[in-house]
């Protein structure tokens, strides 16, 4: 394990030193892939990484544990709430597509959670570039091929450690870098509206998710649906599509 996370840690190092950057910069929600991205920023980066909690109608269980990775990993770190400014933006556009009679209340769910998500975005680029760090990502293997987040929101980003790693290595990850136990043992979930979950917004389990990707058999159904959900978000995974003139 110790020798994983020392080739993660060398890898965010040359990261910055290839940017010509100062260090790294994470959003932490309380969950367990920023609470292991943000123990491998500060290993790598003691003076030099930071950790932004971003409160915005949370869980309070999350901020705490949120305000506990902070202790544990001894990670600078500051707080923004965003409550307030997600408000207004999100009631501001909700009040011009009334007007317009183009308000639907079956996408309201999901606009407001991906509105959430492009906040915190444009929170870690704005203190990115004010350290000049490279902001840093926690997709994992799982979440990354099934296209479980938000384009340009948790998704926009500049690295990701922890995209080759299933979410069960993640656990193991956690594990030995000494994440509390109810973080490691609480149901993900991106706190986007009260009581989601990760799995049951999928409709499949990350164990499964997990065996799926490591070539196990697993059910039809998720097997179809896994691969359903991947190719749906293909896009979220490429570079821009780009229009190219004939010559
Ligand atoms: N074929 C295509 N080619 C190019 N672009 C395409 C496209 N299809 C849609 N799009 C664009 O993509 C948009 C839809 O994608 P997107 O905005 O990402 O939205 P969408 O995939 O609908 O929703 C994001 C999902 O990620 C989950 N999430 C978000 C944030 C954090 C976490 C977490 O685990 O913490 C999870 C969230 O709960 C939700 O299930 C469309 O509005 C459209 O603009
Ligand atoms: N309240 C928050 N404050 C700061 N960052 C947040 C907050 N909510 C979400 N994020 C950022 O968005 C990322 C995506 O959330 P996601 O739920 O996938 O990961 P997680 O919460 O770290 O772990 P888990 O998937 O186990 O819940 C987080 O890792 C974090 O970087
Ligand atoms: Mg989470």
């Amino acid at each position: 394990m110790e020798k994983v996370i020392d080739e993660i840690v060398q890898w965010l190092r040359s990261s910055v030193r290839d940017a010509g950057v100062n260090g790294l910069v994470t959003g932490v929600s309380g969950g367990l892939d920023s609470a292991v991205v943000a123990h491998l920023i500060q290993r790598a980066f003691p003076d030099d990484s930071l950790a932004v909690i971003m409160p915005l109608n949370s869980n309070p269980d999350d901020m705490e544990h949120a305000e506990k990775v902070i202790e544990t990993s001894g990670i600078n770190h500051l707080s923004v709430d965003l409550t307030e400014t997600h408000q207004t933006m999100y009631g501001q556009i909700q009040a011009k597509l009334q007007a317009k009679d183009a308000f639907r209340e079956d996408s309201d769910q999901l606009a407001d959670a991906n509105l959430r998500a492009r906040l915190r975005m444009s929170t870690l680029y704005t203190v990115a570039s004010h350290y000049r760090y490279l902001v840093v990502g926690t997709d994992n293997a799982a979440e990354w091929y099934t296209g479980y987040f938000t384009k340009y929101g948790d998704g926009g980003v500049d690295i990701l450690p922890l995209v080759d790693f299933l979410k069960h290595e993640v656990k193991e990850l956690g594990q030995y870098l000494g994440i509390p136990k109810e973080i490691l043992t609480k149901q993900p979930s991106a706190d986007l509206w009260e009581g989601q979950t990760d799995e049951a917004e999928m409709g499949t389990t990350y164990a499964k998710i997990d065996a799926y990707l490591q070539g196990e058999e697993v059910p039809d159904k998720d097997k179809k649906l896994i691969e359903q959900l991947h190719a749906r978000t293909s896009h979220k995974r490429n570079p821009v599509k780009q229009f190219h003139r004939s010559r």
